[in-house]
């Protein structure tokens, strides 16, 4: 059962102003904690001005670990990576050494590039929780590219980065990590923003069982979200 903490902005920019400050007090508590802060990042548009607003930041970036929630079979410069938006809004402006950042190698293909990260993935040691899951929301109810109504929701056992060749929205190529392997976290945060996502968000909070209902980490998640049009 997933608990849910529900968190509304009374505007895009104060929404993204909390997850930004959210994103910065997660990383101190990890870093002052454990010496390290592992992070995946939501792609899309959603959270591209909190990654601008995260140049900004001090903070101590070369304990910053970074990795990606998802990606989208696309060459690896092609804006519509969600690794490239990301780089240009954030990760390029900030001294993250170069291999603590760790895109999923999507322009692979779908499956071998499910195979490379969930190697890479293991190297941070079984059962080793991310310390910040960013998430997203689609239209659908589709969170990271965890679609509705595709082959992974029936599966009764996931492999921790699952190849998405058929999603609803393009590209159909995608990667994913696995319920599970988002869960494994000690907090999770969903941005949703925009009047087109307030139907989703209205069915997963009345119980149904869209594709973000799946996410169910320990300590719960927050949901930050502002779904009425901005004046
Ligand atoms: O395709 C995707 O969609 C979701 C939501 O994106 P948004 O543009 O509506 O914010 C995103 O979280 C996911 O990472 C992305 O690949």
């Amino acid at each position: 059962m997933q608990q849910r903490r529900w968190h509304e902005f009374d505007s895009r920019s104060d929404l993204e102003a909390a997850a930004a400050d959210a994103i910065l007090a997660s990383a101190q508590q990890a870093i002052a904690e454990r010496g390290a802060f592992r992070i995946v990042l939501a792609g899309g548009t959603t959270p591209r001005q909190v990654y601008r607003a995260l140049c900004a930041a001090r903070t101590e970036w070369s304990a910053w670990h970074i990795y990606f929630g998802d990606e989208r079979c696309l060459p690896p410069a092609d804006a519509q990576r969600n690794s490239a938006m990301a780089s240009s809004a954030w990760l390029a402006q900030v001294p993250i050494p170069q291999l603590q950042v760790h895109p999923i190698p999507a322009e692979l293909g779908a499956e071998k590039a499910a195979l490379c990260y969930a190697q890479e993935l293991a190297t941070l040691g079984a059962g080793t929780d991310f310390d910040l899951v960013l998430l997203g929301l689609g239209e659908d109810g589709h969170t990271a590219s965890l679609f509705p109504g595709e082959a992974w929701e029936k599966a009764t056992k996931l492999p921790p980065v699952i190849a998405i060749l058929h999603a609803a929205k393009p590209p159909p190529e995608r990667v994913t990590l696995s319920p599970a392997r988002l869960s494994s976290a000690r907090q999770v945060i969903f941005l949703v923003s925009g009047p087109d996502k307030q139907e989703a968000l209205q069915d997963w909070r009345h119980g149904a069982p869209v594709p973000a209902s799946r996410i169910t980490p320990t300590g719960g998640v927050d949901i930050f979200f502002h779904t009425s049009p901005d004046s």
